[in-house]
């Protein structure tokens, strides 16, 4: 790529590295609408970029931050508007069987690898605006913009917007880049069931979105690259610009029912009793205890608790609760893992109560490609940015396609390192700078390889 079209990428003074000052947090001047006339170049990508991120938020349930669950009315109108922008940037829009949505830039040698790019719009309740949806703003507003540059690359690039990264709404973990990557099957998956007793299959009959095509074929895959914020405050506390992921936390989520006993708050004595919740509090405890003397890069968390019937008057009989245990190497977290349920199944046994753990995902360690590291690295370099290699705490798409094609990440800051809460934030300088980098990076694995 010539490097003179980039020099656009870093205004002088407006990222550099003393950007943290807290005045330079400020959002960008008047921002783009779809639908708005032409800026310039890329400039104009990245303003387009932040016009889809303003738009995307737009598309949330009531309530602070954003929410946006999977098969909800308001993911579905988030979709159906990307399929409209793909359209509109001259793509080739479509969706698979399970709501993932496509923007295709077709390559001339349209029979060899393609180069996957997204990342996911289904955010946690009360989410922010820029887990996800960053990477796939950015890969739509880079291929729109490769488009409008450079015309059809050599290899088809393909911008995804995938369907329920997060579970938040299913314990379908990963079910949109599962469902390419082959995790899940539709049919096992169909009676599935959200908080509310709908079933997967129920959910995804309203999901209407056109027009469909079957998935891209995972043997045909030549790279998935994902632009994603941190979530973490590494970067900003360091005053590094730009994050190259090495490789992905491994994680492991169960569903636990704790049965106890419910009966009358004032007339069953305290050795009588078998308190469900006083039993998963117990559990709780004791793994937070046994994740802290375990210490970095172990990390546990209880972080959904059902009681039931959840009355003042009532001893608790009955209490659902979901498990989140990470670590960057297999053979430890496994380990922990098996520690852990040990553990609660002797507090259980100890309080009287029946305890059932089931799991839901086992997403192991995954490693970033070493030759895609260097080209981010080289580009980020290039373009006269600070870089950095990490590990994600968090689980990303990316670690799905690891196993199957070369795959990248890329990171920019996250304000405060807060995410998965409304405050979730990145000054539009550091997103620009992101995508300034993945539309080099896509450049070089579509036009030139
Ligand atoms: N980027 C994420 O926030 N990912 C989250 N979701 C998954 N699937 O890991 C998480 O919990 O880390
Ligand atoms: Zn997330
Ligand atoms: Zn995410």
């Amino acid at each position: 790529m010539p490097g003179d079209r980039y020099a656009y990428a870093r205004p002088a003074g407006l990222y550099t590295k003393g950007w943290t000052d807290r005045s330079r947090w400020r959002r960008a001047g008047p921002s783009w609408q779809p639908g708005a006339g032409p800026m310039s170049g890329a400039e104009e990508a990245a303003a387009y970029m932040q016009g889809l991120l303003e738009k995307l938020a737009e598309f949330s349930e009531p309530g602070e931050g954003v929410t946006r669950l999977l098969y909800s009315p308001e993911w579905m109108q988030a979709q159906q508007f990307l399929l409209e922008q793909i359209s509109d940037s001259g793509l080739k829009g479509y969706a698979d069987d399970v709501g993932n949505v496509y923007g295709e830039l077709t390559g001339r040698r349209s029979s060899e690898p393609i180069v996957l790019t997204g990342s996911h719009i289904d955010t946690v309740v009360s989410g922010g605006r820029y887990d996800g949806a960053y990477g796939v703003a950015a890969a739509l507003a880079a291929l729109r913009h490769l488009r409008r540059t450079y015309g059809p690359p050599q290899r088809t690039i393909t911008a995804v917007s995938f369907a329920e990264e997060e579970g938040s709404r299913f314990p379908l973990t990963f079910w949109g880049s599962g469902h390419v990557t082959g995790l899940y099957d539709i049919s096992e998956a169909a009676d599935c069931r959200d908080a509310g007793g709908v079933s997967l299959q129920e959910a995804m009959a309203g999901c209407e979105l056109g027009p469909r095509q079957p998935k891209p074929s995972c043997s045909g895959l030549a790279a998935y690259v994902e632009l994603h914020i941190e979530q973490g405050i590494v970067l900003e506390r360091e005053g590094t610009q730009l994050g190259i992921v090495s490789a992905i936390c491994g994680q492991r989520r169960f569903a636990a029912v704790v049965r106890g006993a419910a009966n009358h708050a004032g007339t069953t004595p305290m050795g009588l009793r078998s308190d469900a919740l006083a039993a998963a509090a117990e559990m709780t405890l004791r793994l937070e205890a046994l994740a802290t003397a375990t210490g970095d890069p172990l990390v546990a968390t209880v972080g959904r608790l059902e009681v039931r019937p959840n009355t003042p008057n009532v001893i608790p009989g009955e209490v659902r609760f979901t498990l989140d245990i990470r670590h960057s190497h297999e053979p430890e977290l496994e380990a922990f893992c098996a520690q852990a349920l040990d553990v609660f199944a002797e507090i259980a046994e100890r309080r009287g109560a029946a305890l059932r753990v089931e799991p839901r995902l086992a997403a192991v360690p995954a490693l970033m490609d070493a030759r895609l590291q260097n080209e981010l690295a080289a580009i980020c370099a290039g373009q006269g940015f600070t870089w950095r290699s990490m590990v994600s705490g968090a689980g990303h798409d990316a670690q799905l396609f690891a196993p199957l094609c070369p795959a990248a990440m890329l990171f920019v800051p996250s304000r405060g390192g807060i995410s998965h809460a409304p405050e979730e934030d990145t000054p539009p300088e550091a997103l620009t700078a992101g995508l300034n980098v993945l539309i080099a990076l896509l450049y070089k694995l579509g036009y030139e390889e």
